[in-house]
């Protein structure tokens, strides 16, 4: 693993720079600037406050920035309303569960492949997306999405028949049925037991070494190290350090934003 990825030459998957979000008098985002490359988990840590939901509202347009530029594929997307961005093929997955409860798990994953044609195809003439979760037709994309995140055997279950930690792969899964080249994922492992948090965090490895970027916010500094490349560290709305992840929660600015905790198994 390269401890520096940002210094690869090929086009950032995802480039910031100089992004800022105030809210009136919060600079809860203060001048922002980061790069993305392909195929590497990136993770961004900080204590409560410090920007990180913020930032991820910014980079999937649903948060209005203050200023700054927001690149995809080295093309700006800054004007791009949030709807089309399943076309850039940017999906998320949120804060907490958003699964439709009246649906079941290969329907709710539908909607993620669904939600790409619809934003690609705007002439009218498709079945909607409800019509077609009535139908025979299972998407390939949805088929791929419950393989990749070992969903087998449980395409028929409604979400309040799982366990919280599968819903939340359900979640994956449909994020995966757009066919992403960036996934973000907020707090992916919030109120996870130890071992769902494991098998989360191999899961999105296995995605890794499959090609797909990944940008993760997540409070679980252990499972950050364990699962990211590379980690940017936030502290009110700026960033304090960035690089390889055993590095970073070690950085003394990080340590003092985290009132003097301390994380790594040797540190
Ligand atoms: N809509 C809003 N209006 C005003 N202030 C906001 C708004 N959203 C966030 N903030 C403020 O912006 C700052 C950053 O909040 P944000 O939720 O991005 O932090 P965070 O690092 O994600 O926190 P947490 O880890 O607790 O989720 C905080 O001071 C918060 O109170």
């Amino acid at each position: 693993m390269s401890a520096q990825p940002v210094e690869r030459t090929s086009t950032p998957v995802l480039e910031l720079r100089d992004l800022a979000v105030h809210f009136g008098g919060v600079r809860a985002v203060d001048g922002v600037s980061m790069k993305l490359m392909p195929g590497l988990i990136y993770g961004i840590i900080g204590p409560n406050g410090s920007g990180k939901s913020t930032l991820l509202g910014a980079i999937t347009r649903l948060t209005r920035m203050t200023r700054g530029e927001l690149l995809f594929d080295g093309a700006s997307y800054a004007h791009v309303p949030p709807s089309r961005l399943a076309r850039l093929r940017v999906a998320r997955t949120f804060q907490m569960v958003r699964l439709l409860p009246d649906l079941n798990v290969r329907a709710n994953i539908q909607i993620g492949a669904d939600s790409r044609t619809t934003s690609d195809d705007r002439t009218g003439s498709r079945p909607s997306w409800f019509e077609r979760l009535r139908g025979p037709a299972v998407s390939p994309a949805v088929v791929d999405a419950i393989r990749r995140t070992r969903l087998g055997g449980f395409e028929s279950y409604y979400p309040s028949e799982l366990s919280y930690g599968t819903q939340r792969r359900v979640e994956v899964a449909r994020a995966l049925a757009m066919d992403p080249r960036l996934l973000l994922l907020d707090e992916p492992t919030a109120g996870m037991n130890q071992s769902e948090r494991a098998e989360i965090s191999g899961l999105l490895r296995d995605l890794r070494d499959e090609g797909l970027t990944q940008l993760l916010v997540e409070h679980d500094v252990q499972m950050m190290m364990d699962t990211c490349d590379y980690v940017f560290a936030m502290n009110s709305g700026q960033l304090i350090a960035e690089g390889e992840p055993g590095e970073v929660v070690r950085n003394p600015a990080v340590q003092e934003a985290y009132l003097g905790r301390k994380w790594g198994r040797d540190a």
